[in-house]
């Protein structure tokens, strides 16, 4: 077999272009989005900051703020015709289609016709996705069509409103705006390459943000809080998690929520959602989904000096706000639908259509021989 790590397959440690959204690992663990500190940005700044900041560079002062929620809340609501189709897809969609889907359809009925409509495009991709995953999901699944506004000001707020109709906490706002930061940008990930390539062709707002969330889908990328989900679930205990973590690594299975194509030694995401999954797991009055996470923690990195990525304690985080586990990789959309966008409008800024080249490993020349004597 091939060698990956000699073929430079992945593209792995090479440079494929310039950003000024972010740096991911650069000293060794470290994540800034336009020079800020993650940490600095989860203590200290809301969502709806940072995607301000990834759209415009800066952070937004109270005026721009006020102005920029009350603009987002205006373009909360969907369209009838896209409510229709939401109505037709089945409820064993996944919903990772279901925001794929209506992502185009979206841009089918306000399309971004022009470049100068990109932030208006973005933010309004930004505004819908919450409503877009809730109204599909409560519709299949409860039979309930809701109403797309709420009375809550952040996107953190909206989501976990449009989900369940009640008001929700502080903590479960404040837990989940922290988890959309976390998610919003990430450099020259499979996603937002994906994001990128698709804007090198000068397409549309829409494409690119429909492309990058097939590129998320995958449990390798985004899909992994899921499957990270799914895999604690079946662990009855951290002795358990240990003895069955240890199994799958014996049959070469991939473990869900863990390593990194970057970062080396951690994730510094994972310790600020870390947190929060511990202080969830005693307000949810039981912690045992919480030390099963951390067995797994410590046993992948005591067997394969593995750490856990950004993905890992998100699980065990929004299963005690109660969100459903289909609906994790969905709301990693609605967050990263700002790097995305950002991005894309970054490659517009000096494009160069992005076409590499690949060695060739095929069969020598050679000439069609005729169909009856193959
Ligand atoms: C928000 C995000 O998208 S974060 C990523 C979410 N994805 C996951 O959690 C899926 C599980 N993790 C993985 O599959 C990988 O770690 C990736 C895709 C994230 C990175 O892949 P790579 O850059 O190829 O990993 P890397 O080169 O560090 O792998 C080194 C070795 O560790 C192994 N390894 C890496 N991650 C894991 C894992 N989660 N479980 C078991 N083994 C692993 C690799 O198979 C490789 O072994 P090999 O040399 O015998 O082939
Ligand atoms: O950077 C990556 O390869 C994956 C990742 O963590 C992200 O997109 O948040």
């Amino acid at each position: 077999m091939v060698d990956k790590k000699l073929t430079g397959a992945g593209l792995r440690g090479q440079s494929a272009g310039q950003t000024k959204l972010c740096t991911v690992g650069k000293s060794g663990s470290g994540l800034t989005y336009c020079g800020y500190d993650v940490s600095d940005l989860a203590d200290n700044a809301t969502f709806e900051e940072v995607a301000y900041l990834l759209f415009n560079s800066e952070l937004p002062n109270e005026s721009q703020l006020a102005d920029y929620l009350s603009s987002l809340k205006g373009l909360r609501d969907l369209p009838q015709a896209l409510k229709e189709v939401l109505k037709l897809i089945p409820a064993d969609t996944h919903p990772m289609d279901v925001m794929r889907t209506a992502c185009s359809f979206l841009g089918n009925l306000e399309p971004e016709v022009e470049f100068t409509q990109q932030i208006q495009a973005s933010n309004r991709l930004l505004a819908a996705f919450p409503a877009i995953m809730c109204f599909w999901y409560r519709y299949s699944h409860e039979g309930v069509e809701i109403d797309c506004q709420t009375d809550q000001n952040s996107t953190a707020g909206h989501f976990l409103k449009l989900l369940t109709s009640k008001s929700p906490s502080a903590l479960h706002k404040k837990v989940m705006d922290v988890s959309l930061i976390l998610y919003a940008e990430h450099e020259f990930n499979a996603s937002t390459f994906t994001a990128r390539v698709c804007a090198s062709t000068l397409s549309d707002m829409y494409s690119c943000v429909a492309g990058a969330i097939g590129s998320l889908r995958g449990p390798l990328h985004g899909g992994a809080n899921e499957a990270a989900m799914d895999m604690i679930q079946k662990f009855s205990s951290p002795e358990d998690a240990k003895k069955q973590m240890a199994e799958m690594l014996a049959r070469k299975e991939k473990i869900m929520g863990f390593g990194h194509a970057i970062y080396r030694a951690s994730d510094p995401r994972n310790v600020i959602i870390k947190k929060w999954s511990e202080q969830l797991s005693k307000e949810y009055g039981d912690t045992s989904l919480y030390d099963i996470s951390v067995a797994c923690e410590e046993y992948m990195w005591d067997s394969k000096k593995l750490f856990c990525n950004a993905d890992f304690f998100h699980a065990s985080a929004y299963h005690f706000m109660g969100i459903p586990t289909k609906l994790f990789t969905p709301i990693f959309v609605c967050s990263r639908v700002t790097g995305w966008a950002a991005h894309v409008m970054e490659q517009r800024q000096n494009n160069r259509i992005i076409r590499p080249s690949a060695d060739y490993i095929g069969s020598e020349p050679r000439v069609v021989t005729p169909i009856s004597e193959r």
